[in-house]
């Protein structure tokens, strides 16, 4: 009997090894030709994301307040092409500010205009934070808000009628490690973060019997200029780059992984390190303990501050 375990463990290990493989293998559904409308594509995780799904074969609706900004990248991708293995498409672009709610519904019906409907809405758009509650104004709390939670949640709902008529279409959000806990000196961004788990969790509840798939990324760090675009406490932008975000990913690694996860249809990626990874699970099993470690966070960096 004794003599039997071990085999049996290792042919249990060799058989999780296998299918952890398997999935890793796994392409999913191609998105050559489909319509895929990326916001804040006109630089970072977003502009990545158009490369990537460019190259992929998608048709491409690229969003930004930016109008010159958002041409460089359309400039830069090019025009139609096809070589023998895939054909590329020439981006449209629409312009518009998400954190202007009552102007999403009419950029929604334009980005319709260009192709007759979407097949994927990447919500990339996204406002970072750094201040500290005392100081922070509730304008500053509104606006991170506007932009990162009501904005994508205006344009998902004004674009989820044409899907849902289609029964086709797939949203996704790039959310942030920060949406599933936390951290001190970020009350806004991770409260807009934390809503926007909430919301596209419940919107995937919703959509599961009308087959319209809903993901929601969760990076960690990524090598952009979203702390130097932040807002501090008073409004003004914090504009330095950060350690932890120029040591981040790289915004490639983790357009592609935007790519895998829209092909698998997967319900929620978290795209980070042990450290991250540790805490999101550390936050639900032992939360007095995450709790002390966030507490002493906040010393250390008051401390930081004001030496
Ligand atoms: N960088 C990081 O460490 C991490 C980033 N993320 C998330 O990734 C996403 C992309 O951020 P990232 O690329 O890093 O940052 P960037 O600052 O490089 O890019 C942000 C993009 O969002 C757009 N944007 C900002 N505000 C608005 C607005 N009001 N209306 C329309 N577009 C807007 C900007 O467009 P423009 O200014 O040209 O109008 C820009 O294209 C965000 O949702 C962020 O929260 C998640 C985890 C980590
Ligand atoms: C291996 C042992 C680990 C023990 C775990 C201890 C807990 C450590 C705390 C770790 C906190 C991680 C915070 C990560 C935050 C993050 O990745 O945010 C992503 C962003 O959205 C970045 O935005 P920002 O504006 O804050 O730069």
């Amino acid at each position: 009997m004794g003599g039997a375990v071990l085999p049996l463990v290792i042919a249990s290990v060799g058989v999780l090894l296998l299918f952890q493989i398997l999935l890793r293998l796994r392409r999913g559904a191609s998105v050559q030709g489909a319509v895929v409308v990326i916001t804040g594509a006109s630089s970072g995780l977003g502009r990545e994301c158009a490369r990537v799904f460019h190259a992929a074969g998608a048709r491409l609706v690229l969003c930004g307040r930016d109008a010159a900004r958002l041409q460089e990248v359309v400039q830069e991708l090019g025009g139609n092409s096809a070589d023998g293995r895939r054909q590329t498409f020439a981006p449209s672009t629409v312009v518009f500010d998400l954190a202007r709610v009552d102007s999403v519904a009419k950029a929604a019906e334009e980005i319709l205009k260009c192709y007759g409907h979407v097949d994927v809405l990447i919500n990339n758009a996204g406002i970072s934070y750094r201040g500290n509650i005392l100081d922070t104004h509730m304008s500053v709390q509104r606006d991170v808000m506007e932009t990162n939670y009501f904005g994508p949640i205006s344009l998902t709902q004004a674009l989820l009628p044409s899907m849902v008529q289609r029964r086709r279409g797939h949203i996704v959000v790039i959310s942030s490690v920060q949406g599933k806990i936390a951290i001190p000196y970020r009350s806004a961004y991770a409260a807009s973060k934390h809503a926007t788990q909430a919301y596209f969790d419940c919107l995937r509840a919703e959509m599961g019997h009308l087959g319209i798939p809903v993901t929601v990324i969760s990076p960690g760090y990524i090598r952009t200029n979203m702390s130097v675009n932040a807002v501090t406490g008073d409004g003004s932008t914090y504009g330095v780059v950060d350690k932890t975000t120029a040591s981040g990913w790289d915004p490639r690694v983790v357009a592609r992984a935007v790519l895998k996860a829209v092909r698998l249809k997967s319900k929620d990626v978290v795209l980070a390190g042990p450290q991250p990874t540790v805490a999101i699970y550390l936050r639900t099993l032992w939360p007095a303990l995450f709790f002390k470690l966030m507490a002493s966070r906040a010393c250390k960096e008051q401390r930081r501050k004001d030496e």
